[in-house]
């Protein structure tokens, strides 16, 4: 990738052991069919096309008996570890693997993005990487374009300036150690994160926002999946 130091090592890390309860499908939404792969397959995919991207480590529910039958199972690049109960659990595990492969290795980054958002460009993730801040790292994210309420029991509250509002996005990267210490961090005080930089915002960094696209959905719900799939034929993406 043009721009990074040649000393620069990147990995990537993407939770998939969820168990897609809000898609409401009786299996987890990570092997749901989207075009005729799997859903978790199209989410890889940029990872392994980028050769500069030393390996991706995938992480599983210990319950997963589906990833090992996927074609994509026995990509040379692509190492399995087991998650936990919370998505930042699972993140945390996936970067231990990572710590443990790139031992003696002084500069990673970690590439952190959701199984569920099956709609990256590879390009918005090389722009992630040389529009990010070295030390504070940075995310996919887009502005938000509603009138933004604040609610009260399903009451509007107020309505706030939306200029100053993002909707988070992944990829989010980061250097590998400040992120597992801030994640440690968050996990021994009890405190929930929903995303990679919500742990780093707490540990001081401003991570930068670098503008993605309305197509990286996370497949949420089940409207979501058709709407994936529009998305990717617009792409043009081929299975
Ligand atoms: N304990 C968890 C929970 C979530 N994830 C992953 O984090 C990503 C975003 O989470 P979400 O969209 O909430 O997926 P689920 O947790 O499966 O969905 P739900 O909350 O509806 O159960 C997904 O790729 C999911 O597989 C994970 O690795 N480990
Ligand atoms: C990481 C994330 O996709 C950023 O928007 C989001 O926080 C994941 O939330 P979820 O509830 O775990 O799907």
């Amino acid at each position: 990738m043009s721009g990074a130091a040649a000393s620069t090592r990147y990995w990537a890390v993407i939770p998939a052991a969820g168990g897609g309860t809000r898609m409401n499908s009786g299996r987890p939404k990570q092997y749901l069919s989207l075009k005729d792969r799997a859903l978790i397959e199209w989410s890889i995919q940029p990872f392994l096309d980028a050769e500069w991207i030393d390996g991706v480590v995938l992480v599983l529910a210990r319950a997963d008996s589906e990833f090992a039958r996927l074609p994509i199972a026995r990509h040379p690049r692509i190492l399995t570890t087991l998650g936990g109960g919370a998505r930042a659990e699972s993140v945390l595990a996936g970067l231990e693997v990572v710590a443990e492969r790139s031992a003696g290795f002084k500069d990673v980054q970690v590439l952190v993005h959701d199984a569920a958002r099956p709609c990256l460009h590879g390009s918005d993730m090389e722009r992630l990487c040389e529009e990010a801040d070295d030390d504070h790292g940075g995310i996919l994210a887009l502005p938000v374009s509603d009138t933004l309420k604040r609610a009260r029991q399903h009451k509007i509250a107020e309505t706030v300036d939306r200029a100053f509002y993002w909707r988070a996005q992944t990829p989010q990267l980061f250097r590998l150690e400040p992120l597992i210490r801030a994640l440690k961090e968050c996990a021994e005080h009890g405190l929930p994160v929903t995303d990679e930089a919500s742990a780093m915002e707490r540990a001081g960094y401003q991570p930068r926002l670098v503008r993605g696209r309305e197509s990286n959905i996370k497949v949420t719900y089940p409207e979501d999946l058709q709407l994936a799939g529009f998305w990717l034929a617009q792409a043009q993406r081929r299975p």
